[in-house]
């Protein structure tokens, strides 16, 4: 029997080390998408402390502050009945990782650390953040004590996973996975993950819109499915201007396409499909 799923992406004006800005725009997006009757909510890589904090990712004040905004987020009755999917940097056995979180109802369901960096061109991830290359394999990550306060969980599995809902699997997939031959989607489509999501980071450059919507189409021709793409708009604090156009594609076409360059600071793509 078909069961219907509604699913929103965004991109977001985020900047750099502008905390409360940022949560502010999660929030916004958060409630369009309820608005929409959305379940789960994407947005883009690093959003909540911005993507191009470069050697402020060596801060901790920088780390801490991501974990105070999604304090903010958990406790916000805003959040409630929807699965948030936000980015920040986390630190895991001393090790730094761009990760994304995905909770729901106060509760945290999985980090995801980004598997496999972008360190070429504009990009020089490596330095900040190391990639975890433990395909399929799960730890248990410790969580600061403020967040332990909302959620009263005290430990929630950090590594490569996905998540299994009643009705469908989710699968991440974060910015420069989705550039690489091996790219998650394809082992994850192949466990039958069928909801695909990217939050990117990823800038402005002649033409690069079409190889995005290249990528995005092969991987879903390839994997069928959904696949999610929400970008960051603007400058972010850097020399680069990141160009939004969240997308989402299924079995193989692009069936939704938000404004790349548009002035606002939250730009919502939200999809209704029978599954
Ligand atoms: N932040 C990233 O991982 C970006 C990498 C990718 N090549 C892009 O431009 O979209």
């Amino acid at each position: 029997m078909g069961r219907k799923v509604t699913l929103a992406t965004c991109s977001l004006n985020q900047w750099a080390l502008d905390f409360e800005g940022n949560l502010d725009r999660i929030l916004e997006s958060i409630e369009i998408s309820k608005n929409h009757g959305a379940k789960y909510r994407l947005g883009p890589e690093l959003e909540i402390c911005g993507y191009g904090c470069a050697d402020h990712f060596y801060e901790s004040d920088t780390l801490l502050h991501s974990f105070q905004v999604l304090r903010k987020l958990l406790e916000s009755p805003i959040t409630e009945d929807i699965i948030c999917d936000v980015g920040m940097p986390i630190m895991h056995h001393n090790v730094r990782y761009n990760c994304r979180v995905l909770f729901l109802n106060r509760k945290i369901l999985l980090i995801r650390p980004k598997m496999l960096m972008a360190n070429y061109g504009n990009y020089r991830e490596m330095r900040w953040f190391s990639p975890w290359n433990q395909l399929r394999k799960v730890e248990e990550y410790f969580l600061p004590r403020m967040i332990q306060e909302v959620t009263g969980q005290d430990t929630v599995p950090f590594g490569d996973c996905v998540l299994s809902t009643k009705d469908t699997c989710i699968g991440t997939e974060i910015c420069a996975e989705l550039w690489n031959p091996r790219s998650p989607h394809i082992q994850m489509g192949l466990d039958g993950v069928e909801i695909f999501t990217n939050s990117s980071a990823s800038h402005h450059e002649l033409r690069k819109a079409d190889q995005r919507v290249n990528l995005i189409k092969s991987a879903t021709t390839k994997t069928g499915g959904i696949y999610l793409y929400a970008n960051q708009r603007g400058c972010d604090g850097d020399r680069v201007y990141y160009d939004g156009c969240a997308m989402v594609a299924i079995n193989g076409d692009i069936v939704a396409r938000g404004a790349q360059f548009s002035l606002n600071d939250v730009v919502l793509l939200c999809l209704l499909k029978e599954t």
